[in-house]
């Protein structure tokens, strides 16, 4: 049996407690199938090399066949210029590895509609969406920096600078994932006052004459921050820039009953892609043993799925989440029943019991 590399990025703040649920997990559904390579990233590599992502942490991802990472950030950082920040580690590993598509599946469980914070009849109808986020572009990417104008004003400006190949790829991988689920494709842009979406719209329809059995259509995003709240399950696929995406995924998880259930795949054209929560370091919980693993447990499953097409393990993991939660056990960010939350160690036994 093949046995794979993983590199292992713990991060900071509850990254570690949230990942070491993740691998309990993958060594009882994969047993002897890993080998975990720890790296140094994010503000912990700040602490010890005083830089955010050294070349041998880029070096140790690119060797493995997959990333997990748990999640970088926290105030002990905050204060560091930009360059120095521990979100530069996830940036970094995310252009060296060429992760351009950014793949967040949000569901409401059925048994989590309770924990829905919409009107009753809309969480009844439940919604099943996957937003497609441009993960190396946009203005994360673009030029940025500080200067003075000539009456002696700080300007600072980060640029939105999208290029027809990276609207294309990511609008292929969108439609590909569209054809195997809904054939609906939603367009995410503000095409109504940027050049850089007024290119993403043109390219996406271009894009879309390869796909005639997909329904696309176009969306402001200020629009579809609304609509996402007002009727979700209209949606199927979303495609959007960077940014874009970024926002519209915390808020669709929100509309799951908790950030903390949400996974993601960051992809490139090689096999290797990161899998992570969407969340972040969650510092305000950090260090408690209170943070819902669920995220990254689910995130390890995507991996699994895409990166090693174990999509049978893949499943026993999602059924397992699956049953925990109909049994009835939450962590405290998704109280809808009133039982006593459990921790992040109970509930990953109560996942492991499943499996
Ligand atoms: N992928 C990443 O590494 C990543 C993603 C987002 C934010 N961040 C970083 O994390 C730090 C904190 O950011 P933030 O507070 O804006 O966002 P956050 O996602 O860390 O937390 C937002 C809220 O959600 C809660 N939450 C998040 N994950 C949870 C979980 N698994 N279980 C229960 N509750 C959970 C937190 O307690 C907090 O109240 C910042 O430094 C930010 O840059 C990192
Ligand atoms: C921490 C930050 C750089 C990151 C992003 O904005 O991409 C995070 O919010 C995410 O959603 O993965
Ligand atoms: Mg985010």
């Amino acid at each position: 049996m093949s046995n794979y590399t993983l590199a292992v990025i713990e991060g900071d703040g509850i990254g570690p407690e949230i990942v070491s649920s993740a691998i309990r997990i993958l060594d009882k559904v994969a047993p002897g199938r890993f080998t975990y390579k720890p790296v140094i990233a994010g503000g912990k590599s700040i602490d010890i090399h005083g830089v955010p992502l050294t070349d041998e942490a880029i070096a140790t991802c690119k060797n493995s066949d997959s990333v997990l990472l748990g999640a970088v950030g926290g105030p002990k950082w905050d204060t560091l210029p930009g360059h120095l920040r521990p979100e530069r580690a996830l940036l970094g590993i995310r252009k060296e590895l060429g992760l351009f598509a950014n793949i967040r599946p949000a569901r409401l469980y059925p048994v989590l509609k309770g924990a829905c914070p919409l009107r009753q009849e809309t969480a009844e109808k439940g919604f099943d969406m996957v937003i497609v986020r441009e993960l190396t572009g946009g203005c994360y990417y673009g030029e940025r920096g500080r200067k003075q104008d000539a009456d002696g004003n700080t300007i600072a400006f980060d640029t939105e600078t999208y290029n027809q190949t990276e609207i294309d790829r990511i609008a292929k991988v969108a439609f590909e994932l569209a054809a195997k689920r809904g054939k609906k494709l939603c367009s995410v842009d503000k095409a109504n006052v940027l050049e850089s979406s007024r290119l993403w719209r043109e390219r996406v329809h271009e894009i879309a004459k390869s796909y005639p059995d997909i329904a696309l259509s176009d969306m402001l995003v200020d629009n579809a921050a609304m609509q996402l709240v007002k009727n979700p399950a209209q949606f199927d696929v979303m495609v959007t820039a960077n940014m874009f995406g970024d926002i519209l995924s915390d808020e669709a998880s929100q509309l799951t009953g908790s950030i903390g259930l949400l996974p993601s795949a960051s992809l490139s054209n090689t096999r290797c892609g990161m899998y992570e929560p969407i969340h972040g370091s969650a510092p305000d919980i950090a260090g408690k043993g209170i943070a819902n693993p669920i995220a990254t447990i689910v995130s390890v499953a995507m991996m699994l799925r895409y990166a090693f097409t174990m999509d049978a393990e893949a499943e026993r993991i999602e059924q397992a989440v699956d049953k925990t939660l109909q049994a009835g056990f939450r962590t405290g960010d998704i109280l809808d029943n009133g039982t006593t939350p459990l921790g992040t160690k109970a509930m990953t036994d109560k996942i492991l019991e499943q499996l």
